[in-house]
């Protein structure tokens, strides 16, 4: 069946285009996204849901959203998705992180402008006729500092077009590096520089509980007299009283946002200040900015939903189209060995350690862990993928260790998952064949080679004579059909282990009974 995608905001129709060229029902519904009890009533039929910053993932609707896989946001901020909650049931948070940066940082720019020059307020006295031409003195932007807080894609572009302004560009970004900020033309700086040296400063960073308030009453203490402030970032990085008493006292020659600590905001302790240009959260509103993330969201979407693969996931590493097929039998192995342990493991896991071992050790190990992981926890929690099998493993506090090595030993590459518990330490090792058919190469150290099948009887035993004939006889006589046998032993007439493949579940009566057959030491039911 066709995976389905809701469609729960204002896309471009780009967007709906490629669903359909590419397979997937598309249903646009661009005014439920800001209906939350809709929203609830009807996500649980979508396997997608494409979005912008109206809808809000909120918990509630996570929880109503059965059949979820990846959600898809169409722009940068995610700030109206709850990614933890997301994550923990395993859907994929995806953006379009380059999109729209262009025409974001051409927005800043139009509102310094803007504002320098009090275009909207010059405007509207103009079209009321009443021509006030000494009103309205503005300020040269040539020559001026810039200040940036935030350089990363949308600071970036911002920097550049300051420079072309012939302007200076100072910026604040704890993640600049010297040899960036070079290349870029700016000068690196700390936050107390900026404040005091900037004639305007403009906003970019996400809005975190580190940049929430940034610009509060002390921070515009620190600035310049007659000073400028943007943003066309996120509401909250200033906070908005602070901002209207300095422009009311003139500290602040002017403000401009696009941008509101509570959105759709109708009303603002911002609004009515002469000196304040704001415009609802424009940024991206170019035809050219949400075809760009209309298209980018829907062809990542679809990738995901066809292939597997991920980009620009907020919660999952990225696997490629191209690696997807060739990794999909090495995800299959590793989620083999995580649940072949998890479902061996009965106390607590303190340790889990991934070998990588020759080819597999180039390929996506992030992602092969995360499968790991997933099939490690299946058997002790309800729900769990590989989104979000890691932050469950960390979550209790399980620690991850990978390794990647050159190929050892006879296999050209295998994974061997070690899982430490307060007990016992247990390692199970894989391999790949040719054939793209996962196998269990070794056991606690003893080698064999097991493909595992749905039903398979995990049973460690002394090897001694007639083990395997009373073991056959006793399946056999409770109508048990074995499909495989696999034995390994670590020396004659020591300890070894059995890998068994049965067409149909053991009962526990069976069980209780092969636990009786001489020299068994211990009998497992494993299911795949
Ligand atoms: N108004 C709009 O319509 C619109 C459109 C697109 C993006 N945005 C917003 O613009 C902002 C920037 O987007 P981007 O794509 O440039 O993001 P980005 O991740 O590329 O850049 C953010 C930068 O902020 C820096 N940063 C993080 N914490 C910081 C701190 N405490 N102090 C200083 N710098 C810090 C990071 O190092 C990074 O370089 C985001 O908040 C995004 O949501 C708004
Ligand atoms: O983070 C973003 O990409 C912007 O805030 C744009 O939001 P929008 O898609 O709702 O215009």
């Amino acid at each position: 069946m066709a995976p389905k995608v809701l469609i729960s905001d204002k896309l471009s129709p780009a967007a709906v285009q490629i669903f359909k060229d590419r397979g997937v029902e598309a249903d646009f519904l661009p005014d439920v996204g800001k209906d939350k009890e809709k929203l609830r009533e009807i996500i649980g039929q979508y396997d997608g849901l494409a979005i912008r910053s109206a809808t809000k993932v909120t918990e509630k609707i996570i929880a109503a959203a059965d059949n979820l896989k990846v959600v898809g946001r169409a722009g940068i901020g995610v700030d109206n998705v709850d990614i933890p909650k997301a994550t923990a049931r395993g859907i994929i948070v995806m953006n379009t992180p380059f999109g729209n940066a262009i025409t974001t940082a051409e927005h800043a720019i139009s509102m310094m402008m803007a504002v320098a020059r009090q275009i909207p307020a010059a405007d509207a006295s103009t079209q009321a006729g009443k021509w006030e031409k000494s009103r309205f003195m503005g300020r040269e932007i040539t020559g001026k500092t810039l200040g940036l807080i935030g350089c990363g894609n949308i600071g970036s572009i911002v920097a550049e077009r300051g420079i072309g302004l012939k302007m200076k560009v100072i910026a604040f970004d704890p993640f600049l590096t010297p040899e960036r900020a070079l290349a870029l033309g700016v000068e690196k700086v700390e936050l107390d520089g900026l404040l005091s040296r900037s004639d305007f400063i403009t906003l970019h960073t996400p809005l975190t509980d580190k940049t929430r308030n940034t610009i509060d009453a002390a921070a515009i203490a620190q600035m310049r007299d007659g000073a400028y402030l943007i943003n066309c970032a996120r509401g909250g990085l200033a906070d908005e009283q602070a901002v209207r008493d300095a422009l009311d006292s003139g500290k602040l020659a002017g403000a401009a946002f696009d941008v509101f600590v509570d959105e759709p905001a109708k009303e603002n302790v911002l609004f009515g200040a002469p000196t304040f240009v704001s415009t609802p959260h424009l940024g991206a509103s170019t035809e050219e900015a949400q075809e760009n993330v209309a298209l980018q969201v829907a062809e990542q979407m679809c990738d995901y939903l066809l292939s597997g693969a991920v980009r620009n996931a907020l919660n999952m590493p990225s696997i490629t189209a191209e690696e997807a097929p060739k990794l999909a039998p090495f995800v299959r192995l590793a989620e083999q060995l995580g649940s072949f342990a998890g479902q061996l493991t009965e106390t607590g896991i303190e340790r889990v350690r991934l070998e990588y071992a020759g080819a597999v050790a180039d390929m996506n190990v992030q992602a092969l862990t995360s499968a790991a992981l997933t099939g490690l926890l299946t058997p002790l929690l309800q729900t769990v993928n590989m989104v979000s099998a890691p932050i469950l493993a960390k979550e209790r506090g399980m620690q991850i260790e990978e390794v990647r090595r050159d190929k050892q030993g006879a296999y050209e590459t295998y994974i061997r998952l070690t899982v430490e518990t307060e007990r016992q330490s247990r390692s199970v090792a894989g391999t790949v064949f040719a054939d793209g058919k996962p196998r269990i190469i070794q056991v606690k150290g003893i080698n064999m080679e097991a493909e595992l099948g749905e039903h398979m009887l995990y049973i460690t035993n002394e090897d001694k004579p007639g083990f395997i004939g009373h073991l056959g006889m006793e399946l056999g006589n409770n109508e048990v059909n074995i499909a495989t046998f696999n034995l390994g032993r670590t020396a004659p007439g020591e300890e070894a282990i059995c890998l068994v493949e049965v067409d149909a579940p053991v009962s526990k009566e069976v069980m209780a009974r092969l636990e009786t057959v001489s020299h068994v030491k211990q009998v497992k039911p494993l299911r795949f």
